[in-house]
């Protein structure tokens, strides 16, 4: 037996093919849909992924900037353009690479960029939306893993869904998000002391733990859906994820690949929180807004929560 594989390159390409559409339609409102990267740093990994960002961007009609840092940046800079960007009406996205250099406070950071601008997702008021079952931009990760679920039709109601790491980019999210779906949730991590005693109950196993082949098919029963969300570089260059794919892959029902699994769904959930930005700011301007919300940084919060 071998598994079916969820392919996130066919499902990205699918989806980006919708996001040009509604790309084109706020374009023919005005407005070009824009996200703006900041990327601090020579690490050649973030180069990779912003070139791929700004790539996927390019198929999907919406404008992007990046702002280019040295290592030494101060968070005073980063902050500075920071609320530029919140208050340009040509930018609907923010996002600031991960990582950031050691001195520069990454919630400090996250937290300046205006919720309604939050892309990512990583800002308080977002990820706090999570916990009570509602945000306006889920964080890209967990989003596509999700879609990457639902697409291929496996319900995660009332099953056991394991999930290996628990950052604050994946893991949390995710387990969440899938709570909220009616899923029995076990989040593993460093510190879990027999982590095959979890992955062995897993009807969903999703692995975000940095470690190659640290899944292997001993550790997971047959029939098991297997989302890996490693990215690991090897010495050779190429990049391969946290599960023994060729092993574990006779064991599961379905499996995503690295690369072309989860990686290319981050990159097209981020150009579709972008696009749904651009969309709610646009029918926000046309929405009767009190002055006092408009003072606050979190205006419209209340009434797109109920729209989203
Ligand atoms: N503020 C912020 N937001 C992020 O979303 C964010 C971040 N920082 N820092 C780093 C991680 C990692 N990440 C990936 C994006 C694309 C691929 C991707 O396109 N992967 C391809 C292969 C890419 C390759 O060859 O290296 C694939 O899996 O098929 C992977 C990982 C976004 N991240």
């Amino acid at each position: 037996m071998s598994a079916r594989i969820l392919d996130g390159r066919t499902l990205s390409k699918e989806i980006r093919a919708s996001l040009l559409e509604r790309s084109l339609r706020i374009r023919n409102k005005g407005h070009a849909p824009g996200l703006a990267v900041i990327l601090v740093g020579n690490d050649p990994a973030s180069k990779v992924y912003v070139r791929n960002k700004s790539k996927a961007c390019g198929e999907c009609g919406v404008m992007s900037k990046v702002f280019l840092f040295p290592n030494s940046v101060s968070e005073h800079e980063l902050i500075e353009l920071i609320e530029k960007l919140n208050a340009s009406n040509e930018i609907d996205g923010v996002l600031v690479q991960l990582p950031l250099p050691g001195h520069v406070n990454v919630r400090n950071i996250m937290g300046c960029i205006s919720v309604n601008k939050d892309v990512d997702g990583f800002h308080l008021y977002n990820v706090g939306g999570l916990v009570v079952g509602g945000t306006i931009f889920p964080p890209c990760t967990p989003y596509g893993v999700q879609l990457l679920l639902e697409t291929a039709k496996i319900e995660v109601s009332g099953k056991n869904v394991v999930i290996v790491g628990a950052s604050n980019i994946v893991g949390k999210p995710m387990a969440l998000m899938l709570l909220q779906k009616d899923a029995t949730v076990s989040i593993c991590h460093i510190k879990t002391n027999d982590l095959s005693l979890y992955t062995k109950l897993a009807d969903v196993l999703i692995v975000a733990a940095g470690k190659p082949g640290l899944i292997t098919a001993d550790m997971v029963k047959n029939n098991v859906v297997v989302i890996d969300v490693g990215i690991n570089r090897m010495p050779d260059g190429s990049i391969t994820g946290d599960v023994d794919f060729d092993n574990v892959k006779h064991k599961a029902s379905w499996i995503t690949p690295v690369p072309g699994g989860v990686g290319p769904m981050t990159v097209t959930m981020l150009i579709e929180n972008t696009i749904r930005s651009a969309e709610l700011r646009m029918s926000i301007n046309n929405l009767e807004v009190t002055k006092l919300e408009k003072q606050n940084q979190v205006y419209g919060l209340s009434k797109l929560l109920g729209q989203v």
